[in-house]
């Protein structure tokens, strides 16, 4: 039988309805049954577009433009409708939400093999596996809606692996995970992809976790052209400059080497994980001293701070603006139940005190309560009145300009704050609701700095995920609260326009606004963050400076992993500059890279 790529795309070019030009462009490049490939680009180049091509969503339900040809097992995408084409591309879309489509976390992983006409016993002995993998078993009786974001994202996976497709296609699948759900989401990948008789497509921006499984790396660059097709390690050495110069993440170990070099330490070969980082590392016998004159990283969180207080008190710790005592947030006795009065209590006796200037994260496993804790320190979910306190109002008390001015929020999932038709009216309605002037330009100076000019006039829902999550981050942005709580807000975005957006945060926070985020990324907390709140199942199980909670053993404890940069330079801790390292996934922002 002759030999038939598993996906094969001739010169594709995609044009959404209504876009102006076409991303991807001009693409072409096949898949065989044993590849793990690696989709990476800068955010709006096409990627998501891409794999929606990848099972005949697009040209079939998609209103799209596709030139060019894509065969899934030989079979021309044009020429098959989507039901026959899913039976060869399991996918797991970047938004978990788009996909769930029934009551319980049990039917919604039986409804596409159903479709299918797949034996019941069979449907259901796939389901039990899918959802064991995924560590879902035990929920299978729960309305979906009541999952976590990880939750969700679990949910989402083991549909896609429910449907036993040779071709799996997953387009950003651990953004939402904590540390054991990316390993198992991994472990679940390694084991498709060692029978080689699978292929897997990724499109993923957590590289530290892609690095080991992928044997291949395709690059895209911000127009949607196919910039590089190659191995993956050899791609992430070799063309590292080529890389960070498109402003796409790199694994954080690389970045810090490149940072090192930068400062004169050559690291050789360049490392691609915590482990060939510490071993390159521990080849050097000095460190150069400017590194840490020249760290952009704030000394703050690394000073001699108060205590860790794990009773959940902050007691005097406070960020670097602030004045002892003077509160921004303050938590008392703070339980929260979802779903009415007869759902479940999510947050449980939460006492906790922000103060003014700090930038505190908010980390946990998957279902740990963030989100909730977030939400109801924002007014966003009710909170019992008298239990929290946002500079000096009760947000269960007052109305909603009230709680916008005190309270900028960012949601995990963007599309829930959109209300308006275009990008730019988004904004502005945003500074309307806090009766600023002066709209015109400031909306103009948002969408400048966002990079979001040439989509002005688009529907906020027709953006791509890191555009979305930008214009989300905009309009908290835009109205100068002085506290911003932000859930997530790198999820989905490239490097250049993470390490941009996080960099005005923490100008803002630099002159004095309060700033709150909900993570899983710990490299970024460990970048960024005075102080760092820990929650687990409910529960604050310890809060205080960012440096003392990153050393001690409560990360651990709680079931979250020491961010790599700290896991590759543990044994270098004797070094006087080995936090200046643990802290060098920052690169400058490339001006190459900025699309
Ligand atoms: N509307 C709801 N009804 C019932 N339970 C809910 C609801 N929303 C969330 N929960 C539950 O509350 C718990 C905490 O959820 P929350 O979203 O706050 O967690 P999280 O730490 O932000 O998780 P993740 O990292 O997965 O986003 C979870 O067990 C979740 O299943
Ligand atoms: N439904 C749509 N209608 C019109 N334009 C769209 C639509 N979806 C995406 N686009 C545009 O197409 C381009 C590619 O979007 P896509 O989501 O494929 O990018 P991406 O590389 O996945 O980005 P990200 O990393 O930000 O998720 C973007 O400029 C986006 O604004």
């Amino acid at each position: 039988m002759p030999h038939v790529p598993l996906l094969e795309l001739d010169r594709v070019s995609i044009r959404h309805e209504g876009a102006e030009r076409a991303t991807p462009v001009d693409v072409s490049f096949e898949v065989a049954r044993g590849e793990v490939v690696l989709i990476l680009g800068p955010s709006g180049c096409g990627k998501s577009t891409l794999t929606l091509a990848l099972d005949g969503l697009v040209p079939h339900a998609v209103p799209a433009a596709l030139e060019g040809t894509v065969r899934i097992a030989g079979l021309d995408t044009r020429e098959h409708p989507v039901g026959v084409l899913s039976e060869h591309v399991g996918m797991v879309f970047q938004d978990p939400d788009a996909q769930i489509v029934t009551g319980t976390v049990l039917d919604e992983v039986c409804f596409a093999p159903e479709n299918q006409l797949v034996e019941a016993s069979e449907v259901l002995e796939r389901a039990e596996r899918a959802l064991k993998l995924v560590g879902l078993w035990d929920r299978r009786a729960e309305n979906p809606d009541t999952l976590s974001g990880g939750g969700r994202q679990r949910l989402a996976i083991a549909c896609a692996l429910a449907m036993s497709a040779p071709v799996l296609v997953l387009d950003e699948p651990t953004a939402n995970l904590d540390p054991a759900g990316i390993d198992e989401v991994y472990a679940v990948l390694r084991e498709l992809a060692s029978d080689r008789d699978h292929a897997v497509v990724l499109v993923e921006h957590n590289l530290d976790a892609a690095v080991d499984l992928v044997d291949r790396v395709i690059v895209l660059d911000a127009d949607g052209r196919l910039v590089i097709d190659g191995p993956a390690r050899e791609t992430l050495r070799d063309r590292a400059d080529e890389l960070v110069a498109l402003g796409v993440w790199l694994p954080v170990s690389t970045l810090a080497a490149l940072r090192l070099r930068d400062a004169g330490v050559v690291l050789e070969p360049l490392p691609l994980s915590p482990a060939e980082l510490a071993a390159a590392l521990d080849a050097q016998p000095s460190l150069p001293a400017p590194l840490s004159a020249s760290s952009p990283v704030r000394s703050t969180a690394l000073s001699p701070r108060p205590t860790l207080a794990t009773g959940g008190q902050t007691g005097t710790a406070t960020g670097g603006h602030a004045v002892a005592g003077e509160h921004a947030i303050r938590a008392r006795a703070l339980s929260v139940r979802r779903g009415g009065r007869r759902g479940p209590v999510v947050i449980e006796g939460v006492d906790l005190e922000v103060a003014r200037a700090d930038f505190l994260a908010i980390v946990g496993t998957n279902g740990a309560g963030k989100t909730s804790l977030l939400q109801a320190l924002a007014g966003v979910i009710p909170a019992p009145p008298g239990t929290v306190d946002v500079l000096g109002v009760d947000p269960a008390r007052c109305d909603a300009g009230e709680r916008a001015r005190r309270i900028g929020f960012v949601f995990q999932n963007p599309e829930h704050q959109f209300i308006a038709p275009t990008v730019a009216e988004e904004l502005a309605q945003s500074l309307q609701l806090h009766g600023a002037g002066d709209v015109e330009p400031r909306v103009g100076a948002m969408l400048r700095r966002f990079g979001l000019e040439a989509l002005r006039d688009q529907h906020p829902f027709l953006l791509s995920g890191g555009q979305k999550r930008r214009l989300s981050v905009g309009t908290a942005l835009i109205a100068g609260a002085p506290v911003l709580a932000l859930d997530e807000p790198t999820f989905g975005q490239d490097r250049a326009r993470a390490s941009e957006l996080l960099d005005m945060l923490r100008t803002l926070n630099d002159d004095g606004t309060t700033v709150l985020v909900v993570t899983h990324d710990l490299q970024l907390v460990a970048d960024y963050a005075s102080h760092i709140a820990v929650m687990g199942d409910g529960r604050l199980l310890g809060v205080g400076p960012a440096g003392e909670v990153l050393a001690g053993p409560l990360i651990e404890q709680s079931g979250l992993r020491h961010p790599p940069l700290a896991r590759a330079t543990r044994g270098l801790q004797r070094h006087p500059d080995w936090h200046t390292v643990t802290r060098m996934s920052q690169l400058p922002v490339s001006s190459k890279g900025d699309s």
